[in-house]
């Protein structure tokens, strides 16, 4: 039985006390669920998150980190200084640090490779961009970025790895993948896996669908069979939202 998650992308939003507000509105309203629920604020909110997160099973995710141990990498974080307040799930690969800040499939390979070996859980993104689809080939694309990423890890990190399928043309845009397309996108996704390892690796590992999902969409999507959660941006920042999403699952 795979796990089930709903996950919070906070992106560049929300200040300490405006994180430290929507937790406590999200604690109080968070439905009866045996979904994951993961958060995941700004770097500088972290701890605040995890403070006010203590005596709750909402987990909190970091958005980014450097493949490096320590050093000279201005404005970056490692592995240990997340670990070091207790935050031990990083987002990778989102669209957005790919299109904004240059980070490349064998980029993205160094910082998954340093995560497991920190004992950290992966939420690694990727998916298609607009034209990929139009011509055809966003099988293609997400083919090869979960190979060029993630397809030199051994059978056992694929335990510390959840996958987050966000088509690019809907993030943040208000156009969703339609439930059947996410549902055929995931399945490729696990035939894929199954190809490269196993089937018992392909079917184990969580597939999270990203892109506009919405309280009033939610429920259609993760009824999916493939599809074992979200990846959430612009809804998670609202706790009724968030709360309605989770409560779809
Ligand atoms: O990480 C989350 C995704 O980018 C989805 O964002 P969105 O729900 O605002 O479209």
């Amino acid at each position: 039985m795979r796990t089930k998650i709903v996950a919070g992308n906070w992106k560049m939003n929300k200040n300490m006390e405006e994180t430290e507000a929507l937790l406590a509105e999200l604690s109080a309203k968070l439905p009866d669920t045996k979904a994951q629920v993961i958060v995941s604020p700004t770097f500088v909110n972290l701890a605040a998150a995890k403070r006010s997160l203590q005596a709750s099973t909402i987990q909190v995710a970091a958005q980014n980190m450097h493949f490096a141990e320590s050093g000279a990498y201005t404005g970056e974080i490692s592995a240990d200084m997340l670990l070091n307040i207790d935050v031990d799930i990083v987002i990778l690969g989102h669209s957005e640090r790919r299109a904004y800040f240059g980070e490349t499939d064998e980029l993205l390979a160094k910082k998954v490779k340093t995560a497991i070996e920190k004992g950290m859980k992966t939420i690694f993104c990727f998916g298609e961009e607009l034209e990929d689809r139009k011509s055809d080939n966003h099988f293609s694309v997400v083919e090869s970025q979960l190979k060029n990423a993630l397809f030199d890890l051994d059978a056992e990190a694929w335990k510390s790895i959840i996958l987050a399928y966000e088509p690019v043309w809907a993030i943040g845009t208000g156009e969703t993948a339609s439930p059947e397309q996410a549902q055929e996108m995931h399945a490729f996704i696990r035939k894929t896996i199954a190809s490269a390892y196993d089937a018992s690796i392909a079917d184990e590992v969580s597939i999270l669908y990203g892109g506009s999902v919405k309280p009033d969409n939610a429920s259609d999507i993760f009824s999916k069979p493939d599809v074992d959660g979200g990846l959430i941006g612009g809804a998670s920042l609202k706790s009724d939202d968030f709360a309605a999403i989770i409560a779809a699952i």
